[in-house]
């Protein structure tokens, strides 16, 4: 269904589409007519009437559209059930904070196990999510179709973490740990580094002051701009 051939400019749309229907839905709203949703999503009625048209059949004249069925019908064009599974490496304090978090703002990633070298920690679950020792890593990325991995591990540990983990089938890296690591060009590695994001805000803060901060004049104007 989802080769389904429809205009880009429609297709952009659709998840607007959704993300509405998903919030009519939980509050037990069974019909939605094209003048409501242009209200409410501040689009031409006329467009929406003609992007559900691509879609093929989905409305009746003067009944409006079935919330329902227009919401299975956009989640199985848009794939939104489709999860992508994630794994962590390194279940300290970041790692454990990073479980608990386990991207619940998205319905789309989800973090599905822990490695760790600690026999402490082996064999036991955080946040609800197991923790496998890293003889398991391959087995365990393989059983859930994982690719990309979120390394937490000590820094002087990251590079040969990475090394056993790419080797194994990860293709994707978000990388917390201070290490600068080197890897194949066909994985794709981004870093997050607290520490930095933390010193550039204040360098901002010192040099490029919230406009607030700027002294004004007596006349309320920002002092020394004319
Ligand atoms: N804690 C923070 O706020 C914070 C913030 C930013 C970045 N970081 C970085 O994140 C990383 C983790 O920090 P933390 O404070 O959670 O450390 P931590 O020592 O609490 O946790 C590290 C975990 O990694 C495990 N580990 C060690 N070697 C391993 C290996 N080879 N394979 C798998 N697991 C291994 C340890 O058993 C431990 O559970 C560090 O590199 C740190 O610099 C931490």
């Amino acid at each position: 269904m989802s080769d389904m051939k429809i205009p880009q400019v429609t297709a952009k749309r659709l998840p607007l589409y959704y993300r509405y229907l998903e919030k009519l839905h939980a509050i037990g709203k069974r019909r939605v007519s094209s003048a409501q949703l242009s209200d409410a999503l501040q689009i031409d009625p006329a467009t929406i009437r003609r992007d559900f048209s691509y879609l093929g059949e989905l409305g009746k004249k003067g009944y409006g559209y079935n919330v329902n069925y227009l919401l299975q019908f956009l989640r199985d064009f848009l794939r939104q059930d489709e999860v992508t599974n994630v794994v962590l490496v390194g279940v300290g304090h970041l790692g454990t904070a990073l479980l608990g978090y386990n991207f619940y703002r998205s319905h789309s990633t989800k973090i599905v196990a822990g490695f760790d070298t600690d026999p402490g920690k082996v064999g036991t679950e955080v946040e609800g999510i197991p923790v496998f020792s890293m003889d398991r890593f391959a087995e365990v990325r393989e059983l859930h179709h994982v690719e990309v991995a979120i390394l937490t591990v000590p820094a002087n540990e990251a590079q040969a973490t990475t090394d056993r983990i790419v080797a194994s089938g990860i293709r994707g890296i978000l990388n917390f740990t201070p290490a600068r690591l080197t890897v194949p060009r066909n994985v794709r590695l981004h870093h997050i580094d607290l520490t930095i994001e933390l010193q550039t805000l204040i360098y901002f803060l010192k040099n490029f002051p919230p406009e607030e901060d700027i002294p004004l004049t007596e006349d309320g104007q920002p002092d020394g701009q004319g």
